[in-house]
């Protein structure tokens, strides 16, 4: 049965991969456990005089290979567990790119679609009061995830700022550019999971024009992929947000529905305002019927557990590409597996944003800025290399390309924690 805690269905790909390479038992103990969790209440005087506090949370689930890091996410479900998950996500993500990072999480559990912009800037200062001894440009480094972006990001370097009586743009990355931020952050994990495609696709003999693809999400990873591939000749025929997603088979104008949901219309009026709207052409779906729809390559670029066992038989697309962290269940995934579809993991898949949080961190560590070009060309180097390394392995040891990115990152953590030791200075006592 399927578990109810997405952090041991998480652990359940761990310990898939853990049977294809040779690990200490103390390794793999160490990799089971959360170092650091952080719950914290944080008091935010609301606009209209009334007093509201809301949960905010911090792990750190591994450092052995560098200071935590990973975004923090501002949403109605965030929760210890899920924080959890999405940090145990980023220390194989990170290992899986070979930056020298474990991984971290953070996030807060509110709608910020409910709060005015001023409420929004004194939650955010509010979550780095509470949390700032937990964090560092050494220790734990934090970006954007779902519902936060360089704005907040930018605000919660103040803080830390002000807290420090020091300048630490480290501390933050997906920062403004203004601030220390760095060129291609933005588009970073779009454009990251778009080399992933340009590396596996050409594999399957898949030419763009010959290639349809759907979308769940539209934020900053779904809606800039959207447009890269768009523009690279892919025919991207369903997109959706929260409200529902929008179906064309002819393919749909990408740049024109950036445009209009920039300007923070629906998805119907997303399509018909100032564009082609002809409803023969399109139709209006639910995210549940994007998933199931007739194309070659499906990417879920929203939130977790989209793909169950509920589902898993209604997917006809032949390759997944997994832009949202987490968004296929274990046991969904193993179904697919059964069907013969390809899964490119989150871990690899939209390691583009912290890749170029890396080159952030870097960047500000140094005080020598590079141009877009620059950014983008190390970035394609990266994925590309590890992409085709995953995919080699897959080959070579008849693996999914899940378990391959796990095997992967695991002989890279593996390396650097039986290097270190354990912390059990009392087994190293007795020997
Ligand atoms: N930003 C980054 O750098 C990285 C993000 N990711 C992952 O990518 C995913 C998306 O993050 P990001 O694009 O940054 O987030 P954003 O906040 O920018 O966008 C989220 C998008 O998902 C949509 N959405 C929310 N809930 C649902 C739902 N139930 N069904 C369908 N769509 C929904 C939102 O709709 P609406 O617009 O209507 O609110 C929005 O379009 C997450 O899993 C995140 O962890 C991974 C690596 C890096
Ligand atoms: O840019 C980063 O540091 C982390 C981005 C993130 O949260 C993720 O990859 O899930």
């Amino acid at each position: 049965m399927e578990s109810q805690s997405l952090f041991v269905g998480a652990r359940q790909n761990l310990d898939l991969a853990l049977k294809h390479i040779a690990i200490s038992e103390d390794a793999i103990e160490h990799l089971k456990h959360p170092k650091a969790s952080l719950q914290v209440s944080i008091p935010v005087r609301m606009d209209d005089g009334s007093l509201q506090v809301f949960q905010g949370y911090r792990v750190r689930y591994d450092d052995t290979r560098g200071p935590a890091k990973g975004g923090v996410r501002y949403h109605p479900q965030v929760s210890l567990d899920e924080v959890t998950s999405l940090a145990f996500w980023m220390t194989f993500k990170c290992a899986v790119l070979d930056l020298p990072f474990g991984g971290g999480k953070g996030g807060i559990t509110v709608n910020p679609k409910q709060l005015s912009r001023l409420e929004l800037e004194r939650l955010t200062r509010g979550y780095i009061d509470a949390i700032a001894d937990f964090i560092g440009p050494d220790v734990d480094i934090l970006a954007p995830d779902v519902y936060t972006n360089a704005t907040i990001m930018g605000w919660m370097m103040d803080r830390y700022n002000i807290i420090q009586r020091k300048s630490c743009p480290a501390v933050v990355t997906g920062k403004p550019i203004a601030l220390g931020g760095s060129a291609g952050r933005e588009t970073a994990t779009a454009m990251g999971a778009f080399f992933v495609m340009q590396t596996i696709l050409p594999k399957f003999d898949r030419p763009p024009a010959e290639t349809t693809v759907a979308i769940q999400g539209f934020g900053n990873a779904g809606s800039f992929l959207a447009e890269q591939i768009y523009r690279a000749g892919y025919r991207v025929v369903a997109v959706s947000d929260s409200k529902g997603g929008i179906y064309a088979p002819a393919g749909l104008d990408i740049p024109a529905i950036r445009q209009n949901k920039e300007a923070g219309r629906g998805m119907e009026a997303l399509y018909c305002h100032g564009t082609v709207c002809n409803m023969a052409d399109h139709q209006l779906i639910t995210n549940e019927a994007l998933l199931e729809l007739p194309v070659d390559v499906l990417i879920p670029a929203a939130l977790e557990n989209q793909i169950t066992p509920e589902n898993a038989d209604q997917i006809q697309a032949k390759l997944i590409f997994e832009v949202a962290n987490g968004p296929i269940t274990f046991e969904a995934d193993r179904l697919l597996n059964q069907k013969g579809i390809y899964v490119l993991p989150d871990i690899l898949t939209n390691a583009g944003g912290v890749t170029v949080s890396y080159f952030e961190w870097v960047q500000n560590r140094s005080g020598l800025y590079w141009s877009a070009a620059e950014v983008e060309q190390r970035l394609a180097e990266r994925m590309t290399r590890e992409t085709e390394r995953i995919w080699q392995l897959a080959q070579s040891l008849d693996l999914s390309l899940r378990t391959a990115a796990y095997v992967h990152a695991l002989d890279r953590l593996r390396a650097a924690i039986e290097v270190k030791g354990t912390r059990d200075y009392y087994a190293q006592a007795k020997a």
